[in-house]
C-alpha cells in the first residue's frame, strides 16, 4: 500500500544547520531532508542533539548557522510523557488546539469524536487522564496532535515509556495513521529496531556534536514486525554502527 503513496518533493529541508548552546555546538552542520509522507527515524547517542534537531524544526528554537526550511508548514510535537491536563477530559484534552483555532463548540467536539475514533479511543471521552493507562494516554496526546492538522508531526520518544506490547501496538496504529491521514513523520528513538519497524529511512547522527554519520533507506514491506528476521538483521547492522561511533567518542 505504501508504495501507492505520493512522496514527491522534500517538506522539510536543513543544509548544514549548526545549533550552539553558548561554548557548547549541539548540533554540527547538518543536511537532511524529508520528503512528502515520508517517516524518518532519527537516532543517536544519548546527547547528540535529536531533540535539538526536533525543536529547531519545530521552531520553538532558532538554528546557529546554515538553512532550514519547512515552507511554511504546520508541525505538532509529541513527546515520550503525554502531558495531557488532568483537570481536562479526554475530549477536553483533544479539543484544547482547536479551541486555541477558534474553532465553534459543535465542530470541535465533532473532531474530536472523530479524532478519538481514529486512535481507538472511542466511548472515552469522558474520562480523565489518570483513569487511562500509559498505552492510552499517548492515543489521546496523538489525537490532541492531529487536532492541528499540522502537515509534519514530530515525535520525542513518544513511546519510549512504554512496555514492549503496548509499544508494538502503538507501532501499528502510529503506521495505520500515518498512511490514512498522509503525514510526514520525524520520529526520535533510542530504540534501533522501533526506528527499522517503522522508518522509510533512518539517520544516524553522531556523538555530540550531532553530525549526520548514516542514513539507511529501509525497504522491507510494510506492516514489519519488530521480531522479524528483516527488521532484527538490520537493526544488528546500526546497531554495530551506533557502537562504533559511542566507542569513538569515549577514547
Ligand atoms: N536549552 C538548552 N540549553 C543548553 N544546552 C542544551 C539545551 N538543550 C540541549 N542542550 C544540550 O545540547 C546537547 C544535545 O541535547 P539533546 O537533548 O538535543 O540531545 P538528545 O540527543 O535528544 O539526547 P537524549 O537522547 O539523551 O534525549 C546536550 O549536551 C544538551 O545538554
Amino acid at each position: 500500500m505504501s508504495l501507492l503513496r505520493q512522496k514527491t518533493g522534500s517538506v522539510v529541508r536543513l543544509e548544514n544547520v549548526s545549533k550552539s548552546y553558548g561554548d557548547l555546538l549541539a548540533l554540527d552542520r547538518v543536511s537532511l531532508t524529508v520528503g512528502q509522507g515520508e517517516f524518518v527515524c532519527l537516532l543517536g547517542a544519548s546527547g547528540c542533539g535529536k531533540s535539538t534537531l526536533l525543536s529547531l524544526v519545530a521552531g520553538l528554537d532558532g538554528i546557529t548557522g546554515g538553512t532550514l526550511d519547512t515552507g511554511g508548514r504546520k508541525v505538532s510535537l509529541m513527546f515520550q510523557e503525554a502531558a495531557l491536563f488532568p483537570w481536562l477530559s479526554v475530549r477536553g484534552n483533544v479539543e484544547l488546539p482547536l479551541r486555541l483555532q477558534d474553532v465553534s463548540r459543535p465542530e470541535r467536539r465533532k473532531r474530536a469524536e472523530a479524532l478519538l475514533g481514529i486512535v481507538r479511543l472511542t466511548g472515552f471521552a469522558d474520562k480523565r487522564p489518570h483513569e487511562l493507562s500509559g498505552g492510552m494516554r499517548q492515543r489521546v496526546a496523538l489525537a490532541r496532535a492531529l487536532a492541528q492538522e499540522a502537515d509534519i508531526l514530530l515525535m520525542d520518544e513518544p513511546f519510549g515509556a512504554l512496555d514492549a506490547m503496548t509499544r508494538d501496538i502503538l507501532h501499528d496504529e502510529l503506521e495505520r495513521i500515518w498512511r490514512e491521514q498522509q503525514l510526514t513523520v520525524l520520529f526520535v528513538t533510542h530504540n534501533v529496531r522501533e526506528a527499522v519497524r517503522l522508518g522509510d529511512r533512518v539517520i544516524l547522527l553522531s556523538s555530540r556534536p550531532g553530525r549526520v554519520i548514516e542514513d539507511y533507506p529501509i525497504t522491507h514491506d510494510r506492516p514489519r514486525r519488530i521480531d522479524s528476521p528483516e527488521v532484527s538483521g538490520q537493526a544488528a547492522e546500526i546497531t554495530d554502527r551506533l557502537r562504533a561511533e559511542v566507542a569513538r567518542h569515549a577514547h
